[in-house]
């Protein structure tokens, strides 16, 4: 199996422990079904459409269908910066308050790239504070996907290491671009720093505990092909058909009626969710302690230096 890893940077790591419990929420469950035939094209009709969109997210929903499309769009890779990641979280709570969306597509304005993961000069260089405000926005997006009572499909439309991989993760199905440039995974190791134990759990969760540990470790980034084979994506398709195969995926998952569906997902994934919920305050914490670090600042500073001076 061919495996691309961006550097072989490897430096030393300590890391802090795991803080005490506390009880938290979940799912709420709607009950509407709907059977519509769903469109094959991307293009929806003008009538239906009710587009909105803040700096760095762009979403159309298409009313008719119930369905959503959300682009990622923060140039130059789509790094998942607080700006970003506060107004993905605004715009996603705009969609599940629409009672007529009940599908989002997840994907990337950029032609290559759907997401480059956390933006790395959000955990570099900055205070406590912006740590803790930037980490606690991390863990909204995941939740916020995660738990979602809407289908939640990826289309990833170009390379997707660490916290892009985890966005395509917390989805309940990922369709990849077919291109042998595009890579997918959590590389956190290879920055010398270190998966939380959430990340984990949902890659455990999507490809099994042999595979994740193999894959965490190295901080492998997979090709589509690969991907594919060790099910971190569910289908690849040729780049130009990634978002009417998404359409199509979408249709299937919406003849499933909504309530039964959502039961469903809760009872998979609550126990996994429930885990950080427990213990939100200290996963922020671990992160600002972990990653205030001189190791860790030094690692992310060599490897930002890394990424400038790589040859393209
Ligand atoms: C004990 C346990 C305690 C727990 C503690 C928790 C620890 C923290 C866990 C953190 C979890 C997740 C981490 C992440 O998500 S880190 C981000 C990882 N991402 C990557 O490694 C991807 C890096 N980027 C690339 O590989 C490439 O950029 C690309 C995406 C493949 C695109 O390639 P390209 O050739 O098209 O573009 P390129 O020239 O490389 O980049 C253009 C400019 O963008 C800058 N840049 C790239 N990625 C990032 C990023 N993630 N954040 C910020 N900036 C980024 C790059 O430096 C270029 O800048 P410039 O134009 O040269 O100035």
């Amino acid at each position: 199996m061919a495996l691309r890893a961006v550097s072989a940077l490897t430096w030393g790591l300590g890391g802090p422990g795991v803080g005490p419990l506390r009880s938290g929420t979940f799912l709420r469950c709607a009950t509407q079904h709907r059977l519509e035939k769903m469109p094959s094209s991307i293009g929806f009709p003008e009538a239906s459409r009710r587009p909105f969109s803040s700096h760095r997210i762009l979403v159309d929903v298409d009313q008719s269908h119930g369905v959503a499309t959300m682009k990622l769009k923060n140039p130059p890779v789509n790094s998942l910066s607080l700006e970003l990641l506060t107004e993905f979280v605004i715009s996603w709570e705009k969609l599940e308050n629409d009672k007529s969306c009940r599908g989002v597509i997840l994907t990337s304005n950029s032609p290559k790239i759907f997401s480059a993961g956390l933006d790395i000069t959000d955990m570099y260089g900055k205070n406590a504070a912006h740590y803790a405000e930037f980490w606690k926005a991390v863990q909204e997006v995941w939740l916020k996907l995660y738990t979602s009572n809407m289908v939640v499909i990826a289309a990833i439309n170009g390379s997707s290491p660490a916290g892009g991989c985890l966005m395509s993760l917390a989805s309940d199905y990922r369709i990849m671009a077919d291109n042998p440039k595009y890579t997918i995974g959590l590389n956190e190791t290879l920055l010398g720093i270190v998966a939380p134990f959430w990340f984990k759990d949902n890659l455990v969760n999507t490809i099994g505990n042999r595979a994740s540990e193999h894959a965490l470790q190295r901080g492998l980034l997979f090709p589509p092909a690969d991907a594919l084979k060790i099910g971190l994506v569910d289908q690849i398709v040729p780049e130009d058909k990634v978002q009417s195969t998404a359409l199509s995926v979408m249709s299937e998952w919406l003849k499933i009626p909504d309530h039964a569906r959502q039961l469903t997902k809760t009872m998979m994934r609550k126990p996994t969710a429930d885990r950080l919920l427990k213990q939100r305050e200290a996963d922020i914490q671990n992160f600002v302690s972990f990653i205030s670090k001189d190791s860790i600042q030094k690692s992310l500073h060599m490897y930002l230096k890394f990424l400038k001076e790589r040859e393209k």
